[in-house]
């Protein structure tokens, strides 16, 4: 075997283990409560809403079935998706996207400064939207757009940072969640039509850490292809994040001051293409008591 660029190696840590845990445990919610014929049970509706709550405390991740999306549409996504993929890389690199070109095909995404052994396909649903240039506060917008579809495995730990991820993943698995009880990788089990749905950084924040945006991976094999269709929830760029008013007060102050979605997502993405020495923009940098310790580090050198 040849020598591996650097770019796609992970540190020790962070290599997967040669077993596989697959975890029953993930909780699957039926959703047919909010489509019965008969209208909706305020009884059901409640139940759902406490098992929802209750899933999204304790993994962070959950499968929905009976969701109403019709299994003709994703089929069709399906078949369009690899369609796609089968061509050679010539014709998709037609369509690249770079740092400049929000939407398109690419292969050379970074995740946490290491190569993801990937394609994808990002594609935009909607308007245009107004994206901050850059992290820095006097850049203007500039008109983007980011919607991400289909994606063809990120093989790294990750959170993801906006508001929820919803994901359609095929038979051949590969997803890993991280258990919040014990740390231990899980694998999430292939369910026929159904979807996984995870918090991401933003419900985190906004939640004032209720919920947790858990870490997750994907791992390749070399036997089969894997597809996979993420859709990530992400408020409009204006927003500033920061704790639902509703759920802070004195003895639960909040713990994040307010920051800037789009600028957050334009700093992000400025290393999605090369591996960078620092540590991208993460929602712990917003942290009251992470920034009060910076303070505090500062004040006790500039006295010495
Ligand atoms: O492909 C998957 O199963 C997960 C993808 C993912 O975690 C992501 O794109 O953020
Ligand atoms: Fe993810």
């Amino acid at each position: 075997m040849g020598e591996a660029d650097e770019a796609f190696v992970q540190a020790l840590g962070h290599r997967p283990k040669l077993s596989i845990t697959e975890d029953e445990g993930i909780p699957l919610i039926d959703l047919s409560p909010l489509s019965s014929p008969n209208g909706a049970n305020t009884k059901h509706i409640d139940d759902l809403v406490v098992e929802i709550g209750n899933a999204c405390k304790t993994w962070g991740f959950f499968q929905v079935i009976n969701h109403g999306v019709p299994l003709e549409k994703r089929q069709k996504v399906e078949d369009a998706m690899r369609k796609f993929f089968a061509q050679p890389l010539e014709e998709k690199r037609k369509v690249r996207k770079d740092e400049k070109k929000a939407v398109g095909y690419y292969d050379n995404e970074h995740t946490k400064n290491v190569r993801d052994w990937k394609e994808v396909f990002d594609f935009v649903a909607d308007k245009r939207i107004l994206m901050a240039a850059s992290h820095e506060p006097e850049d203007k917008e500039v008109p983007e757009t980011f919607n991400q579809w289909p994606d063809y495995p990120p093989e790294l730990r990750h959170k993801d940072a906006g508001a929820l991820t919803v994901l359609a993943q095929d038979d051949v698995g590969g997803l890993e969640v991280k258990r919040k009880s014990d740390g231990e990788w899980v694998r999430v089990k292939p369910t026929p039509d159904a979807y996984i749905i995870n918090v991401g950084d933003i419900i985190q924040v906004w939640s004032n850490d209720a919920y947790e945006s858990v870490e997750h991976r994907v791992m390749v094999n070399s036997e089969k292809e894997r597809f996979s269709i993420p859709f990530f929830f992400f408020p409009s760029h204006y927003t500033m994040v920061k704790p639902l008013d509703e759920l802070t007060n004195e003895q639960n102050p909040a713990k994040y001051r307010a920051y800037s979605w789009g600028k957050f997502l334009t700093t992000r993405k400025g290393s999605n293409f090369k591996k960078l020495d620092v540590e991208n923009v993460q929602i712990y940098h917003f942290r009251v008591q992470e920034l009060a310790d910076k303070l505090e580090r500062a004040l006790s050198i500039n006295s010495k």
